[in-house]
């Protein structure tokens, strides 16, 4: 006979989770090489348990390389209705091994539309935030920081303490929007790095803005550029050849050529760009067509821009960065001129990640309005605090919502 001496059932952790829709209008147009933006549109998410809540932002961005808001909204109502009811750890779980259910059920691949890339989900903006909300309510009830949260399921180890301060680059824009008096806020406000839009306008207005900006700046700031694809390999070269003349001024430039199907010759003359460039070029949206999980050792470039909405969360885009790091790259975290709610996860990430470059995190100006106060940045960093989660408070109309 057996004696059962006590059961404990631990109770079910089941999280409550909604979504809210939102949407923020910009203070003016965001354009870069292939679309003009005058609102960020997407969804809140919150998981509820014991009175404590984390948050996610879903704001898909397609150019970027998210799914559409179509298929977001459907991945998040899908995800509320099914595994919405499974307890916290069971879908972080979940969450993380969705690519490979997702690839092996045809029922999914049917009704849902499929990225024509490899990464590691279909619906990476949606995934993200689920993810997002569920880790934050975890590191709220461990009374723990989202970053040291993320430092506990990651591949690699690293020492703590987390750097609690993150630098940031100035996002001014596209260069021939970029008023001297934009160039002067963002040197007052101790900036290093500014990040500008090129292959937006005509070249030789460009070559001349970044000319007459560079004329400006204090010796110890540099350029960030990004052309978006904007540049077929000859146009590109032509580009590195007529900013040789800046180039101690430049930092780095983001994906400078337009796609092509034939990835080694792309590689090639990715190869070729960054033996001509006296700085890092950098792939950001490309990286999505490479395969998934990427290889890094014949990468032919020396820098990875990282976005959690486009590879499908914290967890993977951790994973992904201490790879490239491991394997000798730079590795930059960037928002997607998202809510504070994704800025504030995106940087606790960041810091996680330990990278000593400046991360494309200083975007909240760009909206008119927000969800919720956005971390504060002085002096070009980013300050996280130690409260736990990821900092993250809605504003009291956004709460009421929830309601
Ligand atoms: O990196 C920054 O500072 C701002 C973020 C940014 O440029 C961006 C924002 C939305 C979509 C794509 C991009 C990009 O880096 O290409
Ligand atoms: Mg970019």
């Amino acid at each position: 006979m057996t004696t059962v001496v006590a059961t404990v059932v631990a109770p079910p952790q089941f999280p409550r989770l909604s979504v809210i829709a939102y949407r923020l209008p910009l203070r003016r147009p965001w354009r870069s090489a292939h679309v003009l933006r005058r609102e960020r549109c997407g969804w809140l998410v919150r998981a509820e348990l014991d009175g404590l809540a984390g948050y996610g932002d879903c704001a898909p961005l397609p150019e970027a390389g998210t799914e559409t808001a179509e298929a977001a909204r459907d991945r998040l109502e899908e995800w509320c209705r099914q595994a919405g009811s499974s307890p916290l750890a069971e879908q972080l779980d979940l969450l993380a091994g969705a690519a490979r259910l997702r690839r092996g059920s045809a029922a999914v691949a049917e009704d849902q539309p499929v990225r024509p890339t490899a990464l590691s989900s279909a619906t990476p903006a949606a995934d993200a935030a689920l993810e997002t909300a569920l880790l934050d309510l975890d590191a709220r009830r461990q009374r723990i920081t989202l970053r040291a949260r993320l430092l506990r399921d990651a591949p690699l180890f690293v020492p703590i303490p987390l750097p609690a301060v993150l630098p940031v680059n100035a996002a001014l824009g596209a260069v021939t929007d970029c008023r001297p008096s934009a160039l002067d806020m963002a040197l007052s406000a101790g900036y290093s790095v500014l990040k500008l839009k090129v292959g937006v306008a005509p070249r030789d207005d460009e070559i001349r803005g970044l000319q007459a900006l560079c004329d400006l700046l204090p010796p110890a700031v540099r350029l960030r550029l990004d052309a978006n694809q904007a540049w077929s390999p000859a146009e590109a070269q032509q580009l590195l050849e007529l900013l040789e003349p800046l180039s101690e001024r430049i930092e780095s430039l983001e994906e400078p050529l337009r796609p092509d199907p034939e990835l080694t010759r792309h590689d090639a003359v990715l190869r070729a760009l960054q033996a001509q460039a006296a700085f890092s070029i950098a792939l950001d949206e490309s990286l999505a067509g490479r395969g998934w999980p990427p290889t890094f050792a014949d990468l032919p470039v020396r820098r990875l821009v990282l976005k959690p909405a486009v590879l499908g969360g914290l967890r993977s885009t951790l994973a992904l960065a201490q790879a490239a790091q491991s394997a000798g790259l730079e590795v930059v975290i960037t928002s997607l001129i998202e809510s504070a709610a994704g800025l504030w996860a995106s940087a606790q990430l960041a810091a996680a990640i330990g990278s000593p470059l400046a991360h494309g995190l200083a975007t909240s100006d760009w909206l008119a309005a927000d969800l919720g106060g956005a971390p504060t940045i002085e002096h070009g960093q980013l300050w996280l605090g130690e409260t736990a989660g990821s900092g993250f408070t809605p504003t009291p109309s956004m709460h009421s919502r929830f309601a």
